[in-house]
């Protein structure tokens, strides 16, 4: 059976790395900013945060393009680091940055991100996620502020981007890479097929 491209997914992202991964799909997508408020409750559990969040970004684009002639699946996401009971979201400087890293060296952490499809057509919807266990290396003062002075850490969440200079911090991971860059596409893959878009 030949794969059903006839509805688009529209990313409700500003991010550039989920932009490359959906392009990566080879199916028709646009690119629509979602500005979602991104407080959440404190005591939420990650998996709350990241689906909630998800669900938000998608559900804001939803409210502006919903109709039922839209042939159209709108995708939210978002990522957390998380640190034994601590999330950490972006940094907000270099100073939050470099204190970011310094608790992440040495130890493990997980990653989770969120997925969320809403039907734009239909408001029929969709929410899961993925964590994915990092370990990163020990990391001495010296490099941690070459690192934050890249410039990579600033608009990524736990102050790194594995997917960049960061890939020199990390010394291994267990669980799906695409789930710490910010959209794991196997989960999407899935989730996108239940909506009628077959990636293959
Ligand atoms: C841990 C990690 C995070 N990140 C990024 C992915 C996300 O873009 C960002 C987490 O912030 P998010 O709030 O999930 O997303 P965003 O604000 O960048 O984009 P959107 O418009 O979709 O809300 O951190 C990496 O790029 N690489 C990594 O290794």
């Amino acid at each position: 059976m030949k794969p059903n491209h006839s509805r688009r997914v529209v990313l409700a992202s500003t991010s550039p790395r989920r932009q490359e991964l959906i392009a990566s799909l080879h199916i028709p997508y646009e690119i629509r900013p979602s500005y979602a408020d991104e407080h959440t409750p404190s005591d939420w559990t990650p998996r709350q945060i990241v689906e909630g969040l998800a669900l938000r970004k998608a559900q804001a684009v939803y409210e502006e393009i919903g109709d039922p002639s839209e042939n159209a699946v709108i995708v939210g996401s978002d990522t957390i680091v998380v640190l034994e009971d601590q999330v950490l979201g972006k940094p907000a400087d270099d100073a939050d940055a470099f204190r970011m890293l310094k608790s992440l060296q040495g130890r493990a952490h997980h990653v989770y991100t969120g997925v969320a499809c809403i039907d734009a057509a239909t408001g029929q919807r969709m929410v899961r996620h993925r964590m994915t266990r990092v370990v990163m290396k020990p990391l001495s003062d010296a490099t941690i502020q070459a690192y934050v002075q890249s410039g990579e850490p600033r608009d990524k969440a736990g102050a790194y981007g594995i997917q960049g200079l960061g890939s020199t911090l990390v010394e291994g991971i267990e669980g799906c890479y695409f789930t710490v860059v910010g959209l794991p596409v196997s989960l999407l893959s899935d989730m996108l097929s239940e909506f009628g878009i077959d990636v293959l």
